[in-house]
């Protein structure tokens, strides 16, 4: 096998709690996790060269060692002494830096297709363990579906799939930084902590009104306040129809679920004519868990 074609998918927060911060400025975090059908295309090639390359649809996205892809790809070469070189194509279609973890999504896909394509038969945790030093959200987009992520990302527990619904991603113009999101959290008495158990409880009654009725992201206590759109947004969602709405990560995207195709597409065409967002998306759950067969 000499390349590999990918898809990598988008995730969503469901629910996002803050426990403490770390001594080393870490958040230890409770999430629940979902895969949604937003995807970015890698194709992985080998080359007769020994160099790492990367090309992609958006001319403003990094091509060298700034691009987590091109961290994935020295990461394992690095590791399992591999001297030939590949070349990476990315086709971006989840927005960035976005709270929908598109470049952990990019960076696990090719930890995956490496794997793959120089046979190295790594067991699942090694991957894992790979994936975290990539960034929090890695080892997680190596899994999939619907999962309680802890510690910083790293602790991951399988959840029962989400009860179905349909997704509306309603990106705004503004660009919102992780790192600054997580600086500027207060964790006082003020914040509201969303009982991540309960919505466990929910899932695994197949209960999307109960499960909804318990979302909540403590991260938005910083970005509502210095971004008054993301709140525009979310009661935008409620008022067409939706379920609920959230920020999804450190946003800035919102998204609103539904439980009915024709709602979610009636408040899909009100976001494309209007002014709140400037990526808008109507997709569903994606629920299989990614395989390590070799
Ligand atoms: C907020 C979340 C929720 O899923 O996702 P995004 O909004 O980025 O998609 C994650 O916790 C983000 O994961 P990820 O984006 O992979 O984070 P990293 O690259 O490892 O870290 C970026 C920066 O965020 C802060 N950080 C990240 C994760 C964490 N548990 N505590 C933190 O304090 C650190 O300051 C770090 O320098
Ligand atoms: N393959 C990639 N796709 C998207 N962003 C990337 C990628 N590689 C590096 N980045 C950088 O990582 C940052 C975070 O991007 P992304 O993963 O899309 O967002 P988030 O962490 O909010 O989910 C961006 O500022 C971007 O410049």
């Amino acid at each position: 096998m000499n390349s590999i074609k990918l898809k990598a998918y988008a995730k969503i927060n469901l629910g996002l709690d803050v426990v403490r911060k770390r001594e080393d400025g870490y958040h230890e975090v409770r999430m629940i996790m979902q895969t949604i059908g937003l995807y970015d295309k890698v194709s992985i090639l080998r080359t007769n060269n020994t160099s790492i390359t990367v090309k992609t649809n958006l001319p403003y996205l990094p091509t060298d060692e700034n691009n987590l892809v091109y961290k994935a790809a020295v990461l394992v070469r690095k590791n399992y002494n591999i001297s030939q070189g590949v070349h990476i194509i990315l086709d971006k279609k989840i927005p960035v830096a976005a709270g929908l973890a598109g470049g952990s999504s990019d960076a696990a896909a090719v930890l995956y297709g490496l794997n793959r394509l120089f046979h190295l038969k790594l067991p699942r945790a090694e991957l894992l363990a790979l994936g975290l030093k990539l960034g929090a959200d890695v080892p997680y987009c190596l899994m999939r579906g619907t999962a309680l992520s802890e510690g910083i990302g790293e602790k991951l527990t399988p959840l029962a799939p989400f009860p179905f619904c349909h997704v509306l991603i309603i990106k705004p113009g503004i660009n919102v930084s992780t790192r600054y999101v997580y600086e500027n959290l207060k964790l006082n008495e003020e914040i509201k902590h969303p009982d991540i158990d309960a919505i466990i409880t929910a899932i695994k009654a197949n209960d999307l009104q109960s499960a909804a009725g318990h979302f909540g992201n403590v991260l938005e206590s910083v970005t509502v306040k210095d971004y008054p759109v993301i709140g525009q947004i979310k009661e935008q969602l409620l008022n067409t129809g939706a379920i609920t709405s959230l920020m999804s990560g450190s946003g800035p995207t919102v998204f609103g679920l539904f439980d009915s195709r024709e709602k979610a597409e009636k408040a899909f065409y009100q976001f494309k004519t209007g002014k709140l967002a400037k990526q808008v998306y109507l997709t569903g759950l994606y629920q299989p868990r990614l395989k390590f067969s070799h």
